[in-house]
């Protein structure tokens, strides 16, 4: 007879589910009894955390991760984290224990009493199978709505289900697959390439799934043939073009009037990869300028449907793509990109009163991190800076928590060096968001993960302050967080660490790429995003 556990841990071997994040409750134990060999579980002190670093591992492999979490009040600890893993399009794959099935309507201690309902709408699909016999398959649908969707799914399981028999159907599940080839039919394709060939003067604006999906050089590639300016999509949490090409414009601002305006004087605006648009900021005005029409494709029904304007195309950009440049050929549509070179950073702004200037810091990381560096950042008032200084020419260098929700930095940034031992990973952290997801510290710490966190401290919450301005409430309180030593909080999780006061002593620091993790904190200016 085959238990449910062992049919489910075979399942999730079979499906490369290996690595499974964690913060385990008595509930969980018997799921995590008898992990096979080459199951490796990463410990993290808080259920944010656990969902932060299997965020990153999941965005840097391209494959679904494994989280367990403890009941309800686990599940609800992870809701932050899940905003970002929702909005990066992660495929999470939480299992949560449950109380018995007997014990759950009398609300006995860790009954999850409505579990599916806790998590939505964070996650894509929920459930609790009403057997344990179905636990398998459960999760294996877990397991590929995760993939389908592109969205965190959720199983709640009773903790005596594991050890139960998986029935005469049990060992069905392991030989399952599913598979989804989404390129447009040939008539939708001819449509597509006709419209895009035909643009007097085409944009393209990119979102964070043109990398995600490995896409990043042939958007490159696309925008060359094109010779049509590119822009990342609003509220970016991943580079989809180098940010130093001529054909570069930067990130299009959060709003629908400067948005619009960015547009001016282009008739077709191909959106792929993006929602349309994820706008912050409330600056109202027209949602296209006069003349221009908008074209997104995107794999993300949901986000097809929910847009304000314009035509989608629900398919796989990367198909798109390569139908576009089959027809534009090798031929270059006077594009003047081939042979320019990629624009130069200006001389960073310098700090004051023993502050760096945030683009001093970054200028030193763009100078001293080998060119294949991946960067985790969360600082939220130092991007116009970070933009102005550095130069990302690779696929998987820019991560950025997708739904602006502080504590994926520090947990993201150990996930993605977890997941590339062999690739510089840094975090940039703001000494607000460092606060959200502190205790990754330790699991990178145990697991001496290879890292450099570069601990920005102005003192102050920067982003607030500048909205404070913006909505009219310069004096709110609550902004200011004085006092606070990372570098002894660090060492108290096991990390060695150091405060570095002037730029060449942080350049020679930044020198020595590390055989661990480290913390190097530095002073930093007050700017605006
Ligand atoms: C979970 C969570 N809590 C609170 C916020 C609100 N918030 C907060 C608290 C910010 C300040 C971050 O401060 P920092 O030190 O990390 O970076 P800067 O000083 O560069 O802004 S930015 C922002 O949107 C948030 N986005 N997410
Ligand atoms: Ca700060």
């Amino acid at each position: 007879m085959a238990s449910v556990r062992h049919v489910s841990h075979e399942f999730l071997a079979r499906q490369g589910l290996t690595t499974v994040f964690g913060n385990p409750g008595s509930n969980e134990l018997p799921f995590l009894a008898g992990l096979p060999d080459g199951f490796r579980y990463v410990l993290g002190l808080h259920e944010g955390a656990v969902v932060g670093m299997a965020d990153g591992y999941a965005q840097a492999t391209g494959r679904p991760v494994l989280v367990n979490l403890h009941a309800a009040s686990g599940s609800g600890n992870a809701m932050g984290a899940l905003t970002n893993a929702v909005a990066s399009r992660t495929p999470i794959v939480i299992v949560a224990g449950q109380q018995v099935r007997p014990a759950v309507g009398p609300e006995a201690n860790l009954a999850n009493v409505d579990a599916p309902s806790l998590m939505k709408p964070l996650v894509g699909w929920a459930a609790e199978p009403a057997c344990a016999q179905d636990v398998p398959r459960a999760l294996a649908q877990a397991v590929f709505e995760a993939e389908l969707q592109r969205r965190p799914t959720y199983l709640s399981v009773p903790y005596d289900d594991w050890a139960a028999d998986a029935g005469e159907n049990g060992l069905a599940v392991l030989d399952r697959s599913v598979r989804r080839g989404s390129a447009p039919g040939a008539e939708l394709g001819r449509d597509l390439v006709e419209r895009v060939t035909a643009a007097e003067r085409p944009a393209l604006v990119l979102g964070g799934d043109i990398d995600t999906a490995g896409l990043f050089d042939d958007a490159v590639r696309l925008a060359e043939r094109l010779g049509s300016p590119v822009w990342a999509a609003p509220s970016q949490f991943r580079l989809p073009f180098p940010n130093r090409h001529p054909l570069f414009r930067g990130v299009l601002p959060a709003g629908i009037k400067p948005i619009s305006d960015a547009f001016e004087g282009h008739d077709l605006v191909l959106v792929l990869g993006a929602p349309v648009f994820r706008y912050h900021e409330y600056l109202p005005g027209r949602y296209l300028p006069e003349g221009s029409r908008l074209l997104q494709v995107t794999e993300d029904a949901s986000a097809a449907a929910r847009a304000p304007m314009g035509e989608a195309v629900v398919a796989d950009p990367g198909a798109v793509i390569g139908l576009l440049l089959e027809a534009l050929g090798e031929g270059v549509r006077g594009a003047p990109v081939p042979g320019e070179d990629y624009r130069p950073a200006p001389a960073p702004a310098a700090g004051e009163g023993g502050r760096l200037h945030p683009e001093e810091v970054f200028a030193a990381l763009r100078d001293e991190q080998p060119q294949d560096t991946s960067y985790v950042v969360e600082s939220t008032s130092t991007s116009a800076a970070w933009w102005r200084q550095m130069d990302l020419r690779r696929p998987g260098s820019y991560y950025f928590p997708a739904a602006g929700g502080l504590g994926f930095g520090l947990p993201g940034a150990v996930g993605v060096a977890l997941a590339q031992p062999d690739r510089p990973v840094v975090g940039v952290i703001g000494d607000g968001s460092a606060n959200y997801g502190i205790t990754a510290l330790w699991t990178a710490a145990q697991l001496r993960v290879p890292l450099t966190v570069v601990l920005l401290r102005n003192g102050t919450y920067g982003a607030l302050r500048w909205f404070g301005g913006l909505l009219g409430v310069p004096d709110a309180p609550g902004l200011d967080i004085p006092g606070l030593d990372f570098t002894r909080i660090a060492e108290g999780y096991g990390v060695r660490s150091r405060h570095v006061t002037g730029v060449e002593e942080l350049r020679a620091v930044l020198a020595e790429q590390p055989d661990g993790p480290r913390l190097v904190q530095v002073d930093t200016a007050l700017t605006t995003p």
